[in-house]
């Protein structure tokens, strides 16, 4: 029996008059990877907010792992098990790459960073191997004690995504993980995702890029002016006609 991890039930969110949800449902099943597409503006980014709770819907409910996550803070989503890489690379740019992985691998082992930093000392030597091990999985080790804000956008992107692994989330949600990279940088991502997948992680992403959405997915939503028109396989997404008038078949 399949369990779900992430379930989304009839999700509204409206930013004024513009409707950029509606009606959404959607099942992420566990150790799945399920990609979210769609034209610009179709609500992709907000659906991921609303999950991550830095946007509230106007109505119904997101549950991860059982929990209505309703009334949590993004902090406490975190916490829970769920990370989420940007679609603009959230880093400490005046710090090492090694710094950088080594502060959410602390807030993971002892709840929130900001409570108390720099009284989880003892544990540093445990979390700086863990660190340099999560860089060198992302193809970064060489660069541990460069400063982040050397880096290009890709590896930026690389750094994040190290970010997010070293805590270990039940739940990965990725925001255009290869927009702006190179055809050799998003190869490399994909080869780093399709690892990840073999660790059994569960992944929704959101991508432009079809050769990685279907070099990665098991499941594809099409999500069309905040409405999902099709859910299913990626076979099943090629062959829709709905999906080939609203995405396929336009400008992506
Ligand atoms: N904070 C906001 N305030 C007002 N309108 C917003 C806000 N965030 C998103 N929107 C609007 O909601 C709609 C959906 O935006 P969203 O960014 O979720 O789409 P998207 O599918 O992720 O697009 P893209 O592929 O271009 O990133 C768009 O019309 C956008 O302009």
């Amino acid at each position: 029996m399949t369990n779900s991890v992430l379930h989304v039930a009839d999700v509204h969110k409206s930013f004024g008059g513009l409707r950029a949800l509606s009606d959404v449902d959607l099942n992420v099943e566990e150790g799945t990877t399920h990609a979210i597409i769609g034209p610009n503006g179709a609500g992709k980014s907000t659906l991921l907010n609303v999950c991550v709770g830095r946007i509230k819907p106007d109505s119904g409910h997101v549950v991860f792992n059982g929990e209505v996550l309703d009334n949590h803070t993004p902090d406490e989503i975190n916490q829970l098990g769920v990370s989420r890489v940007f679609q603009t690379p959230e880093i400490f740019p005046d710090l090492t790459l090694l710094d950088n992985v080594m502060i959410p691998a602390f807030a993971s082992r002892d709840g929130s960073f900001k409570l108390r930093p720099f009284a989880k000392l003892r544990h540093e030597a445990a979390v700086r191997d863990e660190a340099e091990k999560t860089l060198a999985d992302v193809g970064l080790g060489v660069m541990a004690e460069r400063e982040a804000a050397s880096l290009s956008r890709g590896d930026k992107r690389r750094l994040e995504l190290a970010m997010c692994l070293i805590q270990h989330p039940k739940l990965l949600l990725l925001d255009e993980p290869t927009a702006g990279m190179s055809r050799h940088d998003t190869n490399r991502t994909v080869d780093l995702l399709k690892t990840i997948k073999e660790r059994g992680m569960t992944k929704v992403i959101i991508e432009h890029d079809m050769h990685v959405v279907f070099s990665l997915a098991d499941r594809i939503s099409v999500l069309a002016q905040g409405r999902i028109i099709a859910s299913g396989t990626p076979d099943e997404i090629k062959g829709n006609p709905k999906v080939q008038e609203a995405y396929l078949g336009g400008a992506h």
